[in-house]
């Protein structure tokens, strides 16, 4: 794209909004510079971490996202990995599948999701979501956030507000992270937290990879220190072939698809062309992200 528009001057004068499908194309002030008119970013889905908001706005340039795309589907996805990791679903398919039948003689158990506890790291849209499925499995849910819900909102989902994440990951058999990438969130659980937790529980990651130590991860998971994990995201994606993590039978991984759905998608570019018209037309951006 920035080869296109460096030859394409007349052009380049004339773009005041640009879409961001997946991070691309990358926005760094030689890109800004190239785009004079430039009024407003969309960007797909809800996370911002690839986006310098800081340098955009001194560029005069507004963001915007697409969180309302993203809640619902993220919440499910979130749900799929937990009930999956619990009843060992993709285990249990290559069992069915193998040409080996002994396997099925295997005394071969799952974990029981139904008033198990939930601890959620992150209870922005996509968490609370989360907490109003898992209280339909009656769950005992904890959560951890910057700023405690409301009480009425606490107490429609059943949730109980840990001010200190210790508190919760020592508790949780589930750990589910739905945190915005940040400095503040970067291995936010690492050595120290995966051994706060119970040898019994399950990570579940739906947020960004770089939110947990993958190195300590695979060493928690190779030594018993936590049950399990159940991760959407990693660093690299995709990760190379020969990571240790793809090695473990203890780890379901996904390739990042938790708002991968066709409603989803439809629901996102929808929202991408208002945040357009709205801002080449001076309008408040329906979905803006302050730097
Ligand atoms: O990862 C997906 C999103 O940020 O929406």
């Amino acid at each position: 794209m920035k080869e296109y528009i460096k030859n394409k001057k007349d052009l380049s004068h004339k773009i005041k909004a640009i879409y961001m499908w997946w991070h691309k194309p990358a926005v760094d002030s030689e890109f800004l510079q190239s785009l004079p008119n430039l009024k407003v970013i969309t960007s797909s889905g809800v996370g911002v971490d690839h986006l310098d908001l800081k340098l955009i706005s001194s560029f005069g340039v507004k963001v915007a996202n697409t969180p309302h795309a993203v809640s619902n589907p993220t919440a499910d996805m979130g749900m799929a990995l937990l009930l999956a990791s619990a009843r060992r679903i993709v285990e249990g398919c290559e069992i069915a599948v193998s040409s080996d039948t002994k396997y099925f003689e295997a005394d071969w158990l799952g974990e029981e999701v139904t008033g198990a506890t939930l601890g959620i790291i992150g209870m922005g849209s996509i968490g609370y979501k989360v907490a109003q499925r898992a209280k339909a499995f009656d769950m005992k849910i904890l959560y951890h956030n910057r700023n405690q819900r409301k009480q009425e909102e606490e107490q429609a989902v059943g949730a109980i507000y840990c001010k200190k994440m210790d508190d919760l990951l020592q508790q949780s058999d589930f750990v589910m992270l739905i945190v915005s990438l940040t400095p503040e969130t970067h291995k936010l659980i690492g050595k120290r937290e995966l051994e706060l937790m119970k040898p019994t529980a399950t990570l579940i990651n739906i947020c960004r990879g770089p939110v947990v130590d993958q190195d300590a991860l695979v060493h928690a998971l190779q030594n018993g220190v936590i049950k399990a994990a159940a991760v959407d995201v990693t660093y690299p994606e995709p990760l190379p072939r020969d990571h240790p993590l793809l090695k473990l039978k203890n780890i379901i991984i996904t390739p990042h698809i938790g708002s991968a759905t066709s409603k989803s998608r439809w629901v996102m570019m929808e929202n991408m062309v208002e945040n357009i018209l709205s801002g080449v037309n001076g309008l408040p951006l329906p979905n803006e992200v302050h730097p």
